[in-house]
């Protein structure tokens, strides 16, 4: 009647009037009506990258955490030399410590956690704030309500005297960089010294921003949708996302994203640096 095309939003209690049959003749694409599909999910695994969606999260149990379930999203066994995993803190946890030689970076994204170390008194580490844990330092996360995590661990990767240090931040704190030839806004976490072997940049895009490189590079990727909807480009294959899409990227894989919708994208990206690929 309006004159466009639009898919209307069925309430519940409208269901159950509609004869017999009536969805056979009014079919809808809208995606919570697909995330109602027995057995559907956008998630895909391929060689080079995964595209893992809220519906695929698998928790359980993380080892040497209290009161903490965790899902790994991307690990060794996907190709990557780091882990990237969601941990979900209950009410009374605390965090365990990585392997020896491991350094973290744990960014909040729901919730708060008190961060306790040896060397300085406890902070309270709220949404959108980080801290990085070079490799063997004593440290506890503690939750008393309830947390939601980003956590990115990899084997730290030595490079002559330099030494990385603990880093407690927050990305509202982080000054914008200039992107050359690109639009999108770029925030990075840690800083671009040589003695750190990954960063994470925050990369906010405007609804109709795009990547201006279609990219292939040496370096590895994980990527947590935090706001926004778009496109994704991987390899020949385009990807409808939205917030809360977890991606790796390969080594080489050609990459490329859109904004799309009706907010700004926003998306919180590993990448591995400063080290010689050989
Ligand atoms: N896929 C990406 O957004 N890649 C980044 N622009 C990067 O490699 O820095
Ligand atoms: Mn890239």
């Amino acid at each position: 009647d309006d004159g466009f095309c639009s898919a209307p939003s069925i309430a519940e209690s409208d269901e159950k009037t509609k004869p017999i049959y009536w969805k056979a003749t009014n079919p809808t694409l809208s995606p919570s009506h697909l995330q109602d599909l027995p057995g559907f999910t956008r998630s895909v695994y391929k060689r080079d990258h995964a595209l893992i969606t809220p519906e695929s999260h698998v928790y359980s149990p993380l080892p040497d955490w209290k009161n903490t379930l965790g899902a790994y999203l991307i690990t060794p066994a996907t190709g990557s030399h780091f882990v990237m995993y969601l941990a979900k803190m209950k009410e009374m946890s605390s965090s365990g410590l990585p392997p020896q030689d491991i350094e973290r970076l744990v960014f909040v994204v729901e919730g708060a956690v008190t961060l306790t170390n040896t060397s300085s008194s406890s902070k309270q580490l709220t949404v959108d704030s980080y801290v990085y844990l070079p490799p063997n330092f004593h440290h506890s996360m503690d939750c008393v309500e309830s947390a939601t995590l980003v956590v990115f661990e990899r084997r730290y990767e030595h490079l002559g005297s330099h030494t990385t240090e603990l880093i407690i931040g927050s990305t509202d704190k982080q000054p914008l960089l200039e992107t050359p030839g690109e639009v999108f806004e770029l925030r990075k976490l840690l800083p671009m010294s040589l003695a750190y072997d990954f960063n994470i940049h925050i990369m906010d895009f405007q609804p109709g921003e795009f990547l201006n490189v279609k990219e292939v590079h040496y370096n590895q990727h994980g990527l947590l949708l935090l706001e926004g909807q778009g496109i994704y480009r991987l390899g020949d294959n385009w990807y409808p996302v939205q917030a809360g899409d977890v991606i790796w990227m390969a080594p080489f894989v050609p990459q490329w994203y859109a904004a799309l919708g009706k907010t700004r994208s926003r998306y919180l990206l590993y990448k591995d640096v400063n080290r010689n690929p050989l």
